[in-house]
């Protein structure tokens, strides 16, 4: 069986210029619990994965999203996780809807861009947040 190719979303507040990204507080597995991620999650099998994301940001935040640019990791199949896994992780804003924890988390956070590295990041998330952060200091986002 191949690794599973995880999605997620740097959704920000505003993209002219951004100021907050949103943080997602995990509830499980217990190793995890507590742990701050981007939301999003495991594309299906004959899924693509943008589409993957926006049903992931429909079923665990109740909000319709659009893609942006895609974060681009260092290698190929993504950023690497723990136990194998990659994710590809896009810049997105909420198009309709108000982000609520309906699923798998139990708090959302809009941190600010500035502090966003400091926060309890699963890990592996911490390159990624600082790609993100690295990128929209740099360019107008
Ligand atoms: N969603 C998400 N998962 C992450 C991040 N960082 C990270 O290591 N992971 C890991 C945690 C999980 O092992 C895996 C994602 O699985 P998941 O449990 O969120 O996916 P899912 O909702 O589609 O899965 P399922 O349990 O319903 O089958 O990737 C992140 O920023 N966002």
């Amino acid at each position: 069986m191949s690794a599973p190719l995880i999605v997620g979303a740097a959704l920000l507040d505003s993209l002219r210029p951004p100021h907050r990204l949103l943080a997602a507080r995990r509830t499980r597995p217990a190793s995890l619990a507590g742990w701050w991620e981007f939301p999003g999650g495991k594309v299906e099998p004959g899924e693509e994965p943008e589409a993957a994301l926006l049903r992931e940001l429909r079923e665990e935040l109740g909000v319709d999203a659009t893609l942006h640019d895609e974060v681009v990791a260092p290698q190929a199949s993504g950023w690497p996780l723990a136990n194998g896994a990659s994710m590809r992780v896009w810049i997105a804003h909420v198009t309709d809807g108000f982000p609520l924890p309906l699923e798998d988390h139990d708090l959302l956070r809009w941190v600010p861009l500035s502090t966003a590295a400091e926060l309890a990041w699963i890990p592996a998330d911490l390159p990624i947040v600082e790609a993100l952060v690295g990128r929209l200091n740099g360019a107008d986002g």
